[in-house]
């Protein structure tokens, strides 16, 4: 019994695209799913290159894969993964992807006439924009996934699980580089009398604008974390003590100096700041060099405040200096 006929009612209600194409890239047939796509009708193409009916066709690239379908008598695959579409065909979906045009992964078959034994070759060319929709989510979610793992909720600088990371790598760097590497740990002064003053939401509103406000004033290189609740750290890669003491004093110095206005109130606040280097020849863990930088923000909070001391590691006094 013959089967013959099944195929036009399939191929006219099949939910991919079918164009037959001869070995002059000449159409013979396409089904009614790309003449409802690509608003064209068989009756008038019949017979025209693929090329100038679909004008948008990577020609050359296209010419080389149907050559091979050919000269080899094997099929050929592009998937919307390599190549997003070859057809420009607009989705019906509505707006949910970056992209207008239908995701296509098409199949490229070997076919001879059975009536002029003409080599042809079947495009079939199946919709896969559920999978590119599906694909694009999934990877935004997964750089944001990324980003919220590193970043502190609130002030949106490192969190200091990521910073404490970076830091011993940045050690490792500069200890087989014989890079120098420094260190600032700062804090906010008398927080508390300004949470008291202002309330949790303004001691909120302060971070926030000062995490800013800082990082503006940092290199991209640096790496800006907090450390704990008003406590944040600064990693300065490549940077000796003289020059991440002068990052910190011009930082304080701005701080100081910064204007935050918050509830139609003007705030200000200060930070006290400590500055350690690790030296080259030193075999120190980031636990030290952050004991270290602790040690000279406990100095500048000993010392009065809104200034910034510097612990230079083997010796025992600080350098401290006043704004
Ligand atoms: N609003 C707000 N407050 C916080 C946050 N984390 C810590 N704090 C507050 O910061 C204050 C820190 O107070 P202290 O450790 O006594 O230090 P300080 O008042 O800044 O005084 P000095 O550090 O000695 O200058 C506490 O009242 C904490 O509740 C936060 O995420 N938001």
């Amino acid at each position: 019994m013959s089967h013959a006929w099944l195929s036009s009612p399939i191929l006219a209600q099949l939910n991919s695209g079918v164009i037959v194409i001869d070995d002059e890239y000449q159409i013979h047939y396409l089904n009614a799913f790309i003449e409802r796509h690509a608003s064209v009708q068989l009756s008038e193409v019949q017979g025209k290159s693929i090329f100038s009916v679909f004008a948008d066709l990577p020609e050359a690239w296209l010419k080389r894969k149907l050559m091979s379908v050919l000269d080899l008598n094997t099929p050929a695959f592009s998937s919307w993964e390599q190549r997003q579409y070859i057809f420009k065909l607009p989705h019906l979906r509505p707006i949910t992807s970056s992209s207008q045009y239908m995701a296509q992964n098409c199949s490229m078959l070997p076919l001879v006439s059975d009536q002029t034994d003409q080599p042809l070759i079947c495009i079939l060319i199946e919709d896969a924009t559920d999978a590119f929709v599906y694909q694009q989510h999934l990877s935004k979610t997964l750089i944001e996934l990324e980003r919220a793992n590193r970043q502190d909720g609130l002030t949106k600088v490192l969190n200091r699980r990521y910073w404490e990371e970076q830091l011993k790598q940045e050690i490792h760097r500069a200890q087989r580089y014989h890079h120098p590497l420094s260190l600032i740990l700062f804090d906010l002064d008398k927080f508390k009398d300004l949470n008291d003053k202002y309330g949790h939401l303004g001691g909120d509103f302060v971070l926030i604008q000062l995490a800013s406000f800082i990082s503006s004033l940092l290199r991209d290189s640096d790496l800006f974390g907090r450390y704990g609740g008003e406590e944040f750290g600064i990693i300065l890669p490549d940077t000796g003590l003289e020059g991440a003491v002068e990052v910190a004093e011009r930082i304080c110095q701005a701080v100081a100096e910064y204007p935050m206005l918050f509830n139609q109130q003007t705030i200000r606040a200060s930070i006290s700041m400590g500055v350690a280097e690790l030296l080259p020849k030193q075999h120190l863990l980031h636990d030290d060099v952050i004991r270290c930088a602790d040690m000279a923000l406990y100095n500048a909070k000993r010392a009065g405040r809104n200034r910034v001391c510097s612990y230079l590691a083997g010796e025992t006094e600080y350098q401290k200096k006043v704004n």
